[in-house]
């Protein structure tokens, strides 16, 4: 395999013959276990969906600072709102990311038993259609990745409704990314430093920006720009953790184009799928074998675990 596979997943939702859908587990199950990448097509979100929703992001970023920062909540680690450019830093870089962004989380009643650890969402004045774009992307991308965690979950003997009551009040959230232009030479900052995601599974729509590369299993960075109709899906550090590395967590960063093409700005928005609050991150024993033994004896809760995460990229 000596690229990154992008498969159709209604061969999944909708198999039009015999075995494909077991063929269809199997193949995602491999480009996981050698990348950690893949891209899915056929994923149902309509591209004027799409569209629309970087349509709201676009006029979000375009508005002047001071508008922004009224949508910065300090002390939050940027869990809801704006955060400004110049904070998150990638674990272990010295050099913040190039990067200003805006999280969206789920709406949960005030009474659910995780309201203090998922306040409620801000939403831009300004921008009065923000608000029904973002949480309409925000639940499209929840359906897909649970599709995706359905054919995940089957490739390594789990049912295929192992994750649903362990993402139903998942503290996900939704990040539409300005990238502004690079207007210095030689600046030591990247847009995004070398990283990994820290939740279950991310879903990258829209990133048609060239940028974002991949570190193989060989030690090369692979480039990864997804046609316009390609959602990019990636395992996170908490499905590596769950399944004792079966699924790696790839590290990845965005690289600034060269020349020119670094005085455009790019906007990108990952979905970060997490599990609920509470949910218990034990290794599978389906997971560990003789050859792999377990790699985390102490069990950790993903709310625990994020916390501990935030504060290595600063944004706690
Ligand atoms: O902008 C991109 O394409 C990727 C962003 C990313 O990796 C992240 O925000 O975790
Ligand atoms: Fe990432």
């Amino acid at each position: 395999m000596n690229r990154i596979p992008t498969l159709d997943i209604r061969r999944f939702t909708h198999p039009a013959a015999p075995g494909d859908r077991e063929a269809f587990v199997a193949e995602l199950g491999a480009a996981y276990r050698e990348w950690g990448f893949a891209g899915i097509r056929g994923h149902g979100i309509p591209t004027e969906q799409i569209d629309a929703s970087y349509d709201v992001f676009k006029r979000f970023f375009a508005l002047p600072e001071e508008a922004k920062r009224k949508y910065h909540v300090a002390g939050q680690g940027g869990a809801r709102g704006y955060t400004p450019f110049g904070v998150e830093t990638a674990k272990d870089s010295k050099h913040y990311d190039l990067k200003e962004f805006w999280h969206v989380g789920r709406e949960i009643p005030r009474d659910s038993k995780h309201a203090a650890v998922m306040p409620p969402n801000l939403w831009p004045d300004e921008v009065p259609e923000f608000r029904q774009e973002a949480y309409g992307l925000y639940q499209a991308l929840d359906q897909l990745g649970s599709r995706v965690l359905s054919a995940l979950a089957l490739h390594i003997d789990l049912p295929e409704n192992y994750f649903a009551d362990k993402t139903d009040s998942g503290n996900s959230i939704l990040r539409p990314i300005h990238y502004p232009p690079i207007t210095t030479d030689d600046i030591p900052n990247v847009r995004a430093g070398a990283h990994e995601d820290i939740n279950l599974i991310t879903l990258l729509v829209g990133a048609s920006a060239e940028g974002l590369e991949v570190l193989s299993r060989k030690g090369e960075w692979v480039p990864f720009t997804a046609d316009a109709d390609t959602i990019v899906v990636n395992i996170g550090d908490m499905l590596q953790r769950l399944t004792n590395h079966v699924y790696p967590s790839t590290t990845h960063r965005v690289v600034n184009p060269p020349g020119e093409k670094a005085r455009q700005p790019r906007y990108s928005t990952p979905f970060f799928l997490h599990p609920n609050p509470d949910f218990l991150i034990d290794v599978l024993p389906s997971c560990v074998t003789a050859d792999n033994p377990s790699r985390y004896p102490e069990a950790i809760t993903a709310h625990g675990y994020l916390e501990e995460r935030l504060r290595e990229i600063k944004l706690k």
